[in-house]
């Protein structure tokens, strides 16, 4: 694949992957574009089709997936995800760093392909602080809610695997977090921002 290193953001829901990567995105955004995935869950308000995500029927998602246009697809918490391959052709034809936000069986596919990203975990001190953050965040069921904090105990054990991260930041205090983020990314930042002005 051609131009700068994608990026992938996983970690359990709720770790503060979408706040971390609003944030790059805000400060940096001419040198990141975002990975629009497809999903089958119904948008959250303050959510744009197209945006954060987009907003598909099961049925839709299935066709174009058995299309053959997706990367990789997964089902997490009752829905499907899925990153299209136009998702990413996308933001590589502007020569931005891709940042994919994907689960850990995105992680595994992405792992299988030609993509080489830079792979970042990001968890959270202990899972009382996540189930505190996810219900503040008043996005949930308590049916979702209980179905995420599984998945997160399978992804906080499944992340230790030696390897599979490049870095793994432990988002407890934000600024700190978002310090080691954009350390990680320096070099590449600089990259792509380098070539924007020749
Ligand atoms: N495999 C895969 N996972 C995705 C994709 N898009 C989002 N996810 C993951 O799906 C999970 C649920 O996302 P979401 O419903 O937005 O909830 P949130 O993480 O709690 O904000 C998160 O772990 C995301 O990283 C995708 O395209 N592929
Ligand atoms: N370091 C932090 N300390 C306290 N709250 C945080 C921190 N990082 C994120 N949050 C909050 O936790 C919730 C989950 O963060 P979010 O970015 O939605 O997680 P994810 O995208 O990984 O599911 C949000 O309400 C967010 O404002």
């Amino acid at each position: 694949m051609k131009g700068p290193r994608p990026v992938v953001l996983s970690g359990p829901s709720g770790a503060g992957k979408s706040t971390l990567l609003k944030k790059l995105l805000k400060d940096y955004d001419e040198v990141f574009g975002f990975s629009v995935s497809h999903t089958t869950r119904q948008p959250r308000p303050g959510e744009e089709n197209g945006k954060d995500y987009h907003f598909v029927t099961r049925e839709e998602m299935q066709k174009e997936v058995d299309a053959g246009g997706f990367v990789e697809h997964a089902e997490f918490s009752g829905n499907m995800y899925g990153t299209s391959k136009a998702a990413i052709q996308a933001v590589q034809a502007q020569n931005q760093i891709c940042v994919l936000d994907i689960d850990m069986q995105g992680v595994k596919n992405i792992k299988k392909t030609d993509l080489n990203p830079i792979y970042i975990s990001v968890q959270v001190p202990s899972i009382e602080i996540l189930e505190k953050r996810l219900r503040e965040r008043e996005t949930e069921t308590e049916e979702s809610l209980q179905k995420r904090l599984r998945a997160a105990c399978v992804d906080m054990e499944l992340s230790k695997e030696v390897g599979l991260f490049d870095l793994i930041i432990i988002n407890d205090n934000l600024e700190e977090a978002y310090s080691e983020l954009k350390n990680v990314l320096a070099e590449e930042i600089q990259k792509v921002q380098g070539s924007k002005k020749t």
